[in-house]
């Protein structure tokens, strides 16, 4: 143990007289909370919801922008839409790579996954390949596809239920987790998972939840102090786990495709025939899309459930709006109806700025020196974006933490195309900015949007948990999460009841 210390004090007293930053002339350094640690910096201030207490720091600092060092690590925090305008967006040529981890980017994902690339060959020639699959023309050409494998999660939701009267409790997540991995690996592997028991999904499943996992503080501090990298460590041991498990499960789905095994036309299969990445790079690069294509929009979709199990009066005015776009209850609803249903929209932006998958999204880092009004940026920040702040602000939201739709009610312009423009009319964050924005837009607006439609017009959302003291279901917790990658209510019990025969009659034909 004292030998421990003593490293972690030779290394602390090393860091600090070589790596601090030098202040060209002229300019300030950053505002930055008090407590900070040799070495450990504010890592011991952080609690366990660092985007709230990033939120408090800021607005005791009174600035939207500020330093904080986190082990050997400078932290840049951008705590409003106009400084990630001004940073990400109109400066996105500066601001749009990533620190080159150890851990993350070439143990885990062997330096081929997209999402945790630095600016450089690989990440050019990715954003490309994503982007072609990713389109918003492209994604159109999903819409059937996104279509029938939610009325299969329907047609399943139904199938666990002996008697639709009254339904079993069911937990949401599998549910919507196999239906977004169904999409994603259709779309880049041309197969989809049969059922919750399916071994693929299983495989999967499992591979993601440890994915999501290492990402927990307790793994990242490896990446923040690196002498931890020389100590026998478990995160390197699950991290290499897991970098295997890539491996042996997008390796597997590659060879079918290779061998002739499988047929079917797809992403996967068109990098490979053009021969522009070698196979490691197409197994982790498409390993990373299913990921991100499938736990944002579950987790996303996951939270916007719980909260309307708990508040039903929110349903009601979807049910209205879809029964008054489809009286004869004769289709289901689809993508293309999204401007005919503005609830529904309204809920998943309110949704996705109350609960967010994700507060802090994937930092950038700017890989030269900055300066902004009259602030120095060093070279190789770690910056984040604060969705938290931004989406609590009341200058943005009046009443910040009271769930109301209707703020976004006349809201005509897709997330997408309001990523585009300027950060100050943003609806939402969560997608990142700049050169680095989610490349799954369009795909993510599509899934959320026919998912929650889909459940909403057929079934009314009941809050299965056990019942409290007053004799009702005791409300899900919705202040509790599981923070990783992603971000997921702790696991609950709803019952979907059907809304009529007929609704019922229409997922099964
Ligand atoms: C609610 C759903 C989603 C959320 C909240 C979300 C969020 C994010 C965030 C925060 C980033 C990093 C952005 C940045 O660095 O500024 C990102 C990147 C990315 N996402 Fe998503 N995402 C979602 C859905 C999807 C879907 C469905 C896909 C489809 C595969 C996808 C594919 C990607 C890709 C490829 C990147 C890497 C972009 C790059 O580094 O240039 N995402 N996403």
């Amino acid at each position: 143990m004292i030998s421990y210390i003593l490293v972690a004090i030779f290394f602390g007293l090393w860091y600090y007289f070589t790596q601090k930053p030098s202040i060209p002339k002229g300019l300030k350094p950053l505002p930055s909370p008090k407590g900070s640690l040799l070495y450990l910096g504010h890592s011991h201030l952080l609690g366990s919801k660092p985007h709230e207490t990033f939120t408090n720091w800021s607005r005791e600092l009174k600035s939207d922008i500020y330093s904080i060092k986190i082990g050997v690590l400078n932290c840049v925090i951008l705590n409003s839409d106009k400084v990630v305008g001004d940073l990400l967006q109109k400066r996105e040529a500066i601001y749009s790579s990533r620190l080159d981890s150890e851990l993350y980017f070439r143990l885990l994902t062997r330096g081929s996954a997209i999402g945790f690339c630095p600016d450089n060959d690989f990440y050019k020639k990715a954003k490309a390949i994503s982007v072609g699959v990713l389109s918003l023309k492209k994604t159109e050409t999903y819409s059937p596809l996104i279509d029938k494998i939610t009325k299969e999660m329907l047609l399943d939701v139904i199938n666990t239920s002996t008697s639709l009267s009254n339904p079993e409790p069911l937990n949401p997540r599998s549910y919507l987790h196999r239906t977004t991995l169904n999409v994603i690996l259709d779309v880049t592997f041309g197969i989809h998972t049969t059922s919750i028991n399916d071994p693929l999904f299983k495989r999967v499943d499992k591979w993601v939840d440890e994915f999501i996992g290492i990402f927990a503080d307790e793994h990242r501090r490896t990446e923040f102090f690196p002498i931890l990298q020389y100590l026998p460590n478990k995160t390197l041991q699950l991290a290499t786990a897991i970098r295997d498990n890539i491996d042996s499960i997008f390796g597997d789905l590659l060879e079918d495709i290779k061998s002739g095994k499988n047929k079917t036309p797809c992403a996967a299969r068109e990098v490979y025939e053009k021969g522009e990445l070698e196979d490691y790079q197409i197994v982790h690069l498409f390993a990373f899309l299913v990921l991100a294509g499938t736990e944002t929009v579950a987790a996303s979709l996951t939270w916007i459930i719980a909260f309307l199990a708990n508040n039903p009066s929110f349903q009601k005015p979807a049910h209205k709006e879809l029964e008054a776009l489809i009286p004869e209850n004769d289709r289901l609803p689809t993508y293309a109806d999204l401007k005919k249903l503005p609830f529904t929209l309204a809920l998943i932006r309110e949704g996705l700025r109350i609960y967010a998958p994700t507060w802090l999204g994937v930092q950038h880092a700017n890989e030269i020196d900055d300066e902004y009004n009259g602030y120095h940026i060093p070279a190789y920040s770690s910056i984040f974006i604060n969705c938290h702040a931004i989406a609590t602000n009341e200058q943005r939201h009046k009443n910040p933490m009271q769930f109301d739709p209707y703020r976004f009610i006349n809201e005509q312009q897709s997330m997408a195309s309001l990523a585009d423009g300027p950060a100050e009319k943003r609806d939402t964050f969560v997608f990142g900015a700049g050169k680095r924005l989610c490349t799954g837009i369009h795909l993510a607006e599509a899934e959320l949007f026919t998912i929650l439609s889909r459940i909403l017009y057929c079934f009314n959302i009941v809050n299965a948990s056990p019942n409290g003291e007053d004799g009702k279901p005791i409300p899900i917790n919705l202040n509790k999460s599981i923070i990783g990658l992603t971000i997921w209510p702790e696991d609950y019990n709803i019952k979907l009841v059907p809304r009529n025969d007929r609704i019922m009659q229409l997922i099964k034909e």
